[in-house]
């Protein structure tokens, strides 16, 4: 028996070119372009699943959704959307979606969903919850869609997440976003920097301290878990964290419950676990100085976050909201160029959205009117602290350079400077190739398995670099 699909679309490009796609998937399919079309279709046929658009001419598709999961409770609704931010993909599934799409799509990962949903029914929803305010991850690139999407899936579970992006990426923004647009929001958010910590000292701060239990612990102290008792506990720079620590989060992670150090009650927390690294875990656990069953407790969902140099088109919205935010906290209010802004674009941002933020505030600050202009950038930009390798002549000096700054222990160094080499040029090969592996391999002159192997011990996706 054929499967139904309402198709709500006044894109007639894309409406079309859908209808065939669910059409050869076997889907009989009705395609409808406005609110009240919508609504007519579905009081008079009974469908599978619903794919529907949010801006239509005569309503918002998810707006009006509430209206059709009350009537319809069993119809499992995809969304399509082209208003790409953070904000659509959350209400959209807390209006209850089943699955999110931003414009432009892969035709087959909707008819996959598509079919996935008309055979699940709404049992794989999400929950709905209410709309969350004031979200603070700006960017609509595609790169950071599939961030957003992630996110909206861990919202209303305690799935352990592990974040994973170069420094200043907003691995941490991201940690805060998931909590307090999830269930968890009524309760604390607590983050803890291990490679902040003296080694020594990790244990106390993590599961807390009874009074007498070294030199120095004058009095019993409440740890970071039991603070967090509630909420979430964000666990940065994970793989810095030492041995022994390591194999006491992991019982923690096991059991639910913590031992104070020099304690020996076992006491219950309810807690949810967001960890983040800049560092790629793979040689870590290789080398044996980081615990591969730590990593699968930790490693529920990955989310990546892109750096920004792969993020086309969020410069400028980002360096607009910093400049405002720069204003709401006293200084003066600025506006950018489009110069300026070109200009903050073409930059590689090795330091990421951090690096991008306090250039904007340096800028607000010096600026000599109202307006940043391009010769501000400019200036700026020179007299930032020299970009980490920006200035050695060969790579083997900004290796060394690389090994004085990095600190690692024995057993290490052959993979980890391994992989710092053969990330650039991996990403270097893809972008040349618009992330086409074959040519890729080419280019390189490695087989195309060798390449395929290493991308994904290295976690960079190609996908990312293809065009559009
Ligand atoms: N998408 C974004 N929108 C707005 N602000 C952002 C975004 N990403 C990062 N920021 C800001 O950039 C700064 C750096 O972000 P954050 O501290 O979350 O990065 P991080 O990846 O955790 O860095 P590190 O690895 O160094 O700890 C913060 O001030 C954060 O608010």
């Amino acid at each position: 028996m054929s499967r139904r699909v309402l198709l709500v679309e006044d894109d007639t490009a894309i409406a079309t070119v859908l209808t065939a796609g669910l059409e050869e998937e076997g889907f009989t399919v009705d395609v409808q372009d406005s609110v009240a079309g919508r609504d007519r279709a579905l009081a008079e046929a009974s469908y599978d699943v619903m794919l529907t658009d949010v801006m239509l001419t005569d309503g918002d598709g998810i707006e009006t959704l509430g209206k059709v999961r009350s009537a319809f409770p069993d119809l499992p609704v995809i969304i399509l959307s082209a208003q790409n931010t953070l904000d659509t993909a959350v209400r959209a599934i807390d209006r209850g979606a089943f699955e999110y799409f931003p414009k432009p799509f892969d035709l087959d990962d909707v008819v996959h969903a598509a079919r996935q949903a008309a055979e699940a029914g709404t049992q794989e929803m999400a929950h709905p919850g209410e709309n969350g305010d004031g979200l603070p991850l700006i960017g609509r690139s595609r790169a950071m869609q599939d961030v957003y999407r992630l996110i909206t899936r861990v919202l209303h579970n305690d799935l352990s997440v592990l974040v994973l992006g170069e420094s200043g990426t907003g691995k941490e923004l991201v940690a805060e976003a998931i909590h307090e647009l999830g269930s968890r929001k009524t309760g604390p958010f607590v983050a803890v920097n291990t490679a902040a910590i003296p080694r020594e000292l990790i244990e106390s701060e993590l599961f807390g301290h009874e009074k007498g239990a070294f030199t120095g612990a004058t009095a019993r102290n409440i740890g970071k878990f039991e603070e967090a008792d509630g909420g979430t506990l964000f666990l940065d720079e994970i793989g810095d964290m030492p041995a022994e620590a390591q194999t006491r989060l992991l019982r923690a992670l096991q059991s639910g419950r913590i031992r104070r150090v020099g304690g020996s009650e076992e006491i219950a927390v309810d807690v949810r676990i967001i960890a983040a690294t800049n560092r790629d875990l793979a040689p870590l656990i290789d080398a044996g100085s980081f615990r591969e069953d730590l990593y699968y407790r930790l490693n529920v969902v990955p989310i990546k976050l892109p750096p920004l140099r792969d993020r086309a088109g969020d410069v400028e919205p980002l360096a607009r909201h910093f400049l405002a935010r720069a204003a709401q906290e006293g200084l003066p209010r600025r506006n950018l160029s489009t110069d300026a802004a070109k200009l903050l674009d073409q930059q590689s941002w090795r330091g990421n959205v951090r690096e991008l933020q306090n250039l904007v505030y340096r800028a607000a600050l010096l600026a000599r009117d109202d307006t940043i202009d391009a010769a501000t950038i400019a200036d700026v930009l020179d007299d930032r602290p020299q970009a980490t390798t920006g200035d050695n002549h060969s790579i083997g000096e900004a290796v060394s350079n690389w090994l004085l700054r990095s600190r690692f222990s024995d057993g290490q160094l052959y993979h980890l400077s391994m992989a710092e080499l053969e990330r650039p040029v991996f990403e270097h090969a893809l972008k040349r190739t618009g992330g086409n592996q074959l040519k890729a391999a080419q280019m390189l002159g490695i087989n195309r398995n060798t390449l395929r192997k290493r991308l994904g011990d290295l976690g960079i996706d190609p996908e990312a670099f293809s065009p559009g």
